[in-house]
């Protein structure tokens, strides 16, 4: 089945370059790594590049690299023969030999083990592998296009990820930049987002109010277009404009305090600033948010604080942080996703 068109909305000259280079390089069979933070585009950018592709007919295979531990991530990608591991009653084909001549997405390739990263490389110069516990080597035709939210140049010195690997995965690179660096997008996102939940929920909402585009254009969007989308979904089915800007405003509130609040010795203490900000900012004269929102906002504010001294603590170690705080590792990501915390290098 083929895939639909995907749609890059935006009339910014950062999206007009990003559209030209995928029209560009689609078809050439070059290995492409995109970055940008989380929810800029990437993935869609991935999909845009295989549709335009003479592979669009053929498979577009995404493996979450943050999501697996190394051990899964191997099985995933290479499948594994009957036998070859405890509870493996038959063959199962990856995600190499599953992509055959389309396209493989590999996202978040910086949080690849540097063990895997060697194995990956090879089979991106060998062009073929074995499955775990075969002997059978599979020949992959596969372009692989890669995502990545960090630095990969910093992480190759911090001795994070292989030189040979990056230069292997960057024939061509493409770059999304954040959403704040690129406001005139919103109109025309919010438009489009708009028309798609109409399709979808069946409601009303047509336009956003003026107060709501003003603050839109004002927020510095952490979780760029993602968190755009989300906050227009639940316009779109609940009609709580009022509510969005509450919320809207008191982010800008935490986010202008976060900036001018001094620091005692220069170093970040995250949970003593829970006790410092107000955990909700509302302006005299405005309506109070109900109690669960006060304490939904309040919970996500002490846990995000939390989080974030301990990834201080652990250097930025996810699975040791991810031990310490009593929560899978999955989870964590999960987390770090939905509360914009990232890396400050
Ligand atoms: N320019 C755009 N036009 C239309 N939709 C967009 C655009 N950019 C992003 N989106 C939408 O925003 C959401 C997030 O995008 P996507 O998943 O591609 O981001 P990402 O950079 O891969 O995120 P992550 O790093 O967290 O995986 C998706 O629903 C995507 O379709």
């Amino acid at each position: 089945m083929t895939a639909c068109e995907p749609q890059i909305i935006g009339t910014s000259q950062a999206i007009l370059k990003v559209r030209q280079i995928i029209l560009k390089v689609a078809d050439v069979d070059l290995n492409v790594l995109i970055s940008g933070e989380s929810g800029v585009g990437k993935e869609l950018v991935a999909r845009a590049l295989h549709y335009y592709s003479g592979r669009r007919e053929k498979p577009f295979m995404k493996v979450n690299c943050a999501a697996l531990p190394r051990e899964l991530m191997e099985t995933e990608l290479f499948g594994y023969e009957k036998g070859a591991l405890t509870g493996a009653d038959r063959r199962r084909i990856g995600k190499f030999e599953a992509a055959a001549d389309g396209s493989i997405f590999l996202d978040e390739i910086g949080e690849i083990p540097l063990t895997m990263q060697a194995k990956l490389l090879q089979v991106l110069q060998d062009q073929k592998f074995p499955r775990i516990g075969g002997n059978k080597e599979i020949g992959t035709q596969a372009r692989v296009i890669a995502a990545t939210n960090r630095n990969l140049e910093a992480e190759i010195l911090a001795g994070n990820f292989r030189e040979d690997l990056y230069f292997r995965i960057n024939t061509i690179s493409i770059v999304v930049p954040p959403l704040r660096e690129r406001k005139e997008d919103i109109p025309p996102l919010v438009d489009f987002f708009l028309e798609q939940h109409r399709a979808i929920y069946g409601n009303t909402v047509s336009a956003v109010p003026a107060s709501l585009m003003e603050l839109f254009l004002d927020y510095h969007w952490p979780g760029n277009v993602r968190e755009l989308e989300n906050y227009l979904k639940r316009l779109s089915v609940l009609g709580n404009h009022p509510e969005i800007e509450r919320e809207l405003r008191c982010q800008m509130d935490i986010s202008a305090a976060r900036e001018t609040a001094p620091r005692k010795d220069g170093a970040a203490d995250p949970v003593q600033d829970v006790e410092a900000e107000p955990v909700l900012a509302v302006p005299k004269g405005k309506k109070f948010p109900s109690l669960k929102e006060v304490r939904d906002q309040a919970v996500m504010k002490v846990e995000k604080a939390v989080i974030e001294q301990v990834l201080d603590e652990t250097h930025w170690n996810r699975r040791e942080a991810a031990r310490i705080l009593k929560i899978s590792y999955r989870t964590l990501l999960y987390k770090l996703k939905d509360m914009n915390i990232r890396r400050m290098d």
